[in-house]
């Protein structure tokens, strides 16, 4: 099954828009993670199993891995969630951007080595540096648009012939790029208005969409916002907020980051319609 058609089964089976993010960061892992050589590993399955009944994807952030030399403990997480919950898509969130030789590179990483199903891209390098991903034509690329930063307004902002260039990568991604139809696009939820003009230029385009939870993001005008007809349309990710929701000493992290999820799920339902 391909990318949008597997997205779009999980919105289904799940009731969910929530992307659960995998974002391990050693300093905030419970103690009993800290000094084992797999602990990633078993933080990131703990939180997978609490909450796969809840979410439409993963989404791992390959920085957070990297970081640590903790490849191999990411390669473990994406077979494990392929083999335990292959109806939920796998989004590796790396951001690449690079001539078409390297992107081959980077692609190959992201489909072959971590099993993705669909992987983050940066436009900026233009048509060449995406087209190696389209090779792999049953996974998705999801290419940056009007990111969650504030920053982001930096250079997304800037106006092109009268229209911010969010807007001009949001149509060549909808009218050229996406010509085998395995294309996404990264809005952020901190950015409710931008995320409508957004909607209406993609039609009904996936939309990954971070900014929730520990960035602040609103999510009634979110949803609102970035919803298509039928309600769905969204990949919306909350990751420090679910895989550290603790809130009291010795409360068990699973339980804590299911509850916050259930929360951010059935808050996200509620404006669906
Ligand atoms: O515009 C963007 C694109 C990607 N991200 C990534 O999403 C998560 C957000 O984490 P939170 O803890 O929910 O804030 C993180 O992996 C970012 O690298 C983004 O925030 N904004």
């Amino acid at each position: 099954m391909n990318f949008i058609n597997k997205l779009s089964a999980a919105w289904t089976a799940n009731d969910s828009l929530l992307c659960v993010g995998l974002d391990p960061d050693m300093a905030k892992l419970p103690p009993q993670f800290q000094n084992d050589p797999d602990g990633i590993f078993k933080f990131c399955t703990e939180i997978i199993d609490a909450t796969a009944d809840l979410a439409c994807s993963f989404k791992p952030q390959i920085a957070y891995f990297a970081a640590l030399g903790a490849e191999r403990q990411l390669e473990n997480i994406c077979s494990y969630l392929r083999a335990n919950y292959p109806h939920i898509p796998l989004i590796l969130d790396a951001k690449r951007g690079d001539i078409g030789a390297t992107a081959r590179q980077y692609a190959r990483e992201a489909y072959d080595r971590y099993g993705a199903d669909a992987v983050t891209v940066n436009p900026y390098m233009g048509s060449d540096s995406i087209e190696p991903y389209m090779e792999w034509s049953e996974r998705g690329v999801i290419i940056l648009c009007r990111t969650s930063n504030a920053g982001g307004s930096d250079l997304q902002f800037l106006q092109v012939d009268g229209k911010p260039l969010y807007q001009h990568v949001a149509r060549l991604v909808a009218q050229k790029w996406n010509s085998n139809g395995q294309c996404a696009l990264v809005v952020g939820a901190t950015y409710p208005e931008e995320l409508a003009q957004v909607r209406a230029i993609v039609g009904d385009m996936p939309l990954l969409v971070p900014g929730i939870g520990a960035q602040g993001g609103d999510i009634a005008a979110t949803v609102a916002s970035g919803k298509t007809a039928d309600g769905s349309g969204m990949m919306i990710n909350s990751s420090r907020a679910i895989l550290y929701a603790t809130r009291q000493p010795g409360e068990d992290f699973a339980a804590a980051a299911r509850r916050v999820a259930l929360e951010t799920r059935d808050a996200i339902n509620l404006h669906r319609g």
